[in-house]
């Protein structure tokens, strides 16, 4: 798919993110071809200094939006339009080299796990996204750390595997990881499900100044407090379609 370059006119799109008309199903092969709906022709458009919360009961659609965006899950039609270094790429139909450079440089995101990977420590996982960048280890070691510090985890665990931390703590981890390095797009996938308010509020915290760098937010939260304290909308994907259609 061809990328096209970003018009420099006062028409100028001022979307970092365009949703349209995209389209997901889900279809069982082992249970004879049952096709599930879960988006059907939604169109959206996301801003840059924005907060935007999926709402939806369990089952609406909202992690499966965030990995659409993200590039995980292919998108059946439709278009997910992103503005990357200035020109206007599409994730639906992207090649892995530039789903890897949106990743890289213009979409963050925080799932609900952290991927551990073993022999590996804590602070270089979550400086892992610095390093991508080409920041200077030193550097990006120090941004490391003083995250850390801020997101409660003690100095004793910075060097070990985060494979044996707890649920709370290896969230903490994929969030330093997360926010280490400035998005203009962040996907966040109910980051805050496992930690103690003091770490909820540190989250905030970080929510807020990544909002006042102007980036754009985009998150699942099931807290209402949440909701209340840094988003600008929130969009319920309830009244999306979620349809089984068996085949004929
Ligand atoms: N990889 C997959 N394969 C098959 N079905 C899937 C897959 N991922 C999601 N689904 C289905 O798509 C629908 C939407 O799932 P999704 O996880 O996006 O919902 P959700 O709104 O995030 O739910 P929750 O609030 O429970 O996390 C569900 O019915 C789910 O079973």
């Amino acid at each position: 798919m061809k990328d096209l370059p970003m018009p420099n006119t006062p028409d100028t799109p001022s979307w970092i993110l365009n949703l349209e008309k995209i389209e997901k199903d889900f279809v069982f092969h082992h249970q004879q071809g049952t096709r599930m709906t879960v988006f059907n022709g939604f169109s959206h458009r996301f801003y840059p200094g924005n907060a935007a919360i999926l709402s939806g009961p369990s089952g609406s659609g909202k992690s499966t939006l965030l990995r659409m965006i993200y590039g995980t899950y292919k998108t059946e039609s439709g278009h997910i339009r992103v503005r990357h270094q200035g020109r206007q790429v599409d994730v639906a139909g992207a090649s892995p080299a530039l789903i890897y450079a949106l990743r890289r440089d213009t979409i963050g995101y925080v799932s609900q796990f952290l991927r551990v990977v073993p022999r590996v420590s804590a602070l270089d996982t979550v400086i892992e996204p610095l390093l991508a960048r080409g920041v200077a280890p030193e550097q990006a070691a120090d941004a490391g750390r003083t995250l850390l510090e801020r997101l409660h985890i003690p100095s004793t665990m910075w060097h070990l595997s985060a494979t044996t931390f707890s649920g709370g703590e290896q969230q903490r981890i994929n969030l330093a990881r997360g926010f280490i390095a400035p998005y203009p797009i962040l996907l966040l996938d109910e980051p805050t499900a496992s930690l103690d308010l003091k770490n909820r509020e540190t989250v905030i915290q970080l929510i807020m100044e990544a909002l006042k760098n102007n980036t754009c937010v985009i998150g699942v939260f099931h807290d209402p407090a949440d909701h209340r304290s840094f988003a600008d909308q929130v969009i319920d994907l309830s009244t999306q379609p979620c349809q089984e259609n068996l085949p004929s």
